[in-house]
C-alpha cells in the first residue's frame, strides 16, 4: 500500500514542528512547501537526517512549487505571518487573507481530494476564506484552534487540581480569539464536572474564573514571552492529532473550527464546535446543550467571527 502523503504549507515554526512530529509518528511521506527559497529544502534535509537516529524512513522533501503537493492526502496550512507583542490575531487578517488565496488556489489545482487543516490566524476567518478559495467540500476543510485551547485549559486545570493531565477533559468552543468559550460545565477531572469539584471544596469559583481567563489569553501570554512570534509546539501537536483522526478513521470528538449550517443557530460560518473526525473528514457536528451564560458567550464569539468575514469580503470582493 502506498504511503500517505502529508503536505505542509508554510515551513516556519509550526510547519517544521509538524514535519518532525509527522515523521516521528510515521504518518507518511512529507512535503514542506514555503515561498521562501531554501527554507523548506533546508528543513527537509535536516529532518531527513533525524531518520537514521530515530529509525524512520519517511521521504521528506522541501519545495517552492505547488506541483509537488500533488495528490496529498492531508494538507496542514500554517503559511502567513504570526503576531508579535502588542498585536491581536485580527491584525494579521489583511496579509494572511492574500496568503490564503494563493494557498487555496494551489490546493484546488493540485490536491482537491485532500483533508485540509488550517492553522493560520485569525483562524476562523482564514479557514472560511481558504475553503472559499480552494472550493473543496466543507467537510474536508477544518480549522485547528479548539484542540489547542482545550489543551491549555486542561493543562491549567491539571495544575489546579494537582492531577495528571490524563485525568482532565475540557472543551473550549467559539472563535479562536479573546472571546473563546471555555465550557466549565463540560470540563471534568476523572469524569467529575468542575462545578462539582468546586462544591466539594477542591477549588473555588474565583480560581476557576482566573483559569478560564488565562486560557482565553493563553496565546497572548506565550507571544509576550517569546517576543518574536507565537506558540508552535502545542499548535503542531494539536494539528497532528486532527490529521491522525482523519488518516486512521478514529472518529475522535474534537473541538474544531467547522462549517456550520444552522447548528448552534449559526449559518455559513466557521466557528469552534465539537465535531467527529474520521475518514470522511468532519463527519458530524455535535450539538451540546449549553446553559444560558455559555450560549450568550458563544454568541459574542460568533459575532466577532462575523465581523472578520465582513472585513475579508471588503478586502477581496471575490468572497462577497
Ligand atoms: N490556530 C491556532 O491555534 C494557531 C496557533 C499558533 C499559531 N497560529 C498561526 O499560524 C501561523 C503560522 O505560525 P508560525 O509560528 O509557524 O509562523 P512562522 O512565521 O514561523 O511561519 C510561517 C511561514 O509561512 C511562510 N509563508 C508566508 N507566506 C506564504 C505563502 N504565501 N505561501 C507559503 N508559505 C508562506 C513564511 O515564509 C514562514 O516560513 C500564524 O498565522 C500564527 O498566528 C495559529
Ligand atoms: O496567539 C497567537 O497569536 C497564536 C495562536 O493563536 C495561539 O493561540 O497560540
Amino acid at each position: 500500500m502506498a504511503r500517505n502523503k502529508i503536505a505542509l504549507i508554510g515551513a516556519g515554526n509550526i510547519g517544521g514542528t509538524l514535519a518532525h512530529l509527522a515523521a516521528l509518528k510515521g504518518l507518511g511521506d512529507i512535503v514542506l512547501f514555503d515561498v521562501v527559497e531554501g527554507v523548506p529544502q533546508g528543513k527537509a534535509l535536516d529532518l531527513s537526517q533525524c531518520g537514521p537516529v530515530e529509525g524512520f524512513d519517511a521521504k521528506i522533501t522541501g519545495t517552492n512549487d505547488y506541483a509537488d503537493i500533488k495528490d496529498a492526502d492531508v494538507i496542514i496550512v500554517t503559511a502567513g505571518v504570526a503576531r508579535k507583542p502588542g498585536m491581536s490575531r485580527d491584525d494579521l487578517l489583511g496579509i494572511n487573507l492574500k496568503v490564503m488565496k494563493a494557498v487555496g488556489e494551489g490546493i484546488k489545482a493540485n490536491a482537491p481530494n485532500a483533508f485540509v487543516i488550517c492553522i493560520t490566524n485569525p483562524l476562523d476567518a482564514m479557514v472560511w476564506a481558504l475553503r472559499e478559495f480552494s472550493g473543496l467540500p466543507h467537510n474536508k476543510v477544518v480549522g485547528m484552534a479548539g484542540v489547542l485551547d482545550s489543551a491549555r485549559f486542561s493543562h491549567f486545570l491539571a495544575e489546579e487540581f494537582q492531577v495528571s493531565v490524563k485525568e482532565v477533559n475540557s472543551f473550549v468552543l467559539g472563535g479562536h480569539g479573546d472571546t473563546m468559550v471555555p465550557v466549565v460545565e463540560y470540563s471534568t477531572v476523572a469524569g467529575i464536572p468542575i462545578p462539582d469539584l468546586i462544591k466539594m471544596g477542591r477549588s473555588t469559583q474565583e480560581r476557576i474564573d482566573a483559569i478560564v481567563q488565562r486560557t482565553r489569553s493563553g496565546g497572548g501570554e506565550i507571544v509576550g514571552l517569546l517576543k518574536t512570534g507565537s506558540a508552535f509546539y502545542a499548535p503542531a501537536t494539536s494539528g497532528i492529532a486532527m490529521a491522525e483522526a482523519y488518516l486512521y478513521d478514529q472518529k475522535r470528538l474534537l473541538p474544531c473550527a467547522a462549517h456550520l449550517t444552522g447548528q448552534y443557530g449559526v449559518d455559513n460560518l466557521y466557528v469552534g464546535v465539537p465535531v467527529i473526525i474520521g475518514k470522511d473528514g468532519v463527519e458530524q457536528v455535535v450539538e451540546i446543550e449549553l446553559d444560558a451564560a455559555a450560549k450568550a458567550n458563544l454568541q459574542v464569539s460568533v459575532d466577532a467571527v462575523k465581523e472578520l468575514l465582513v472585513a475579508c469580503k471588503g478586502i477581496d470582493n471575490s468572497l462577497a
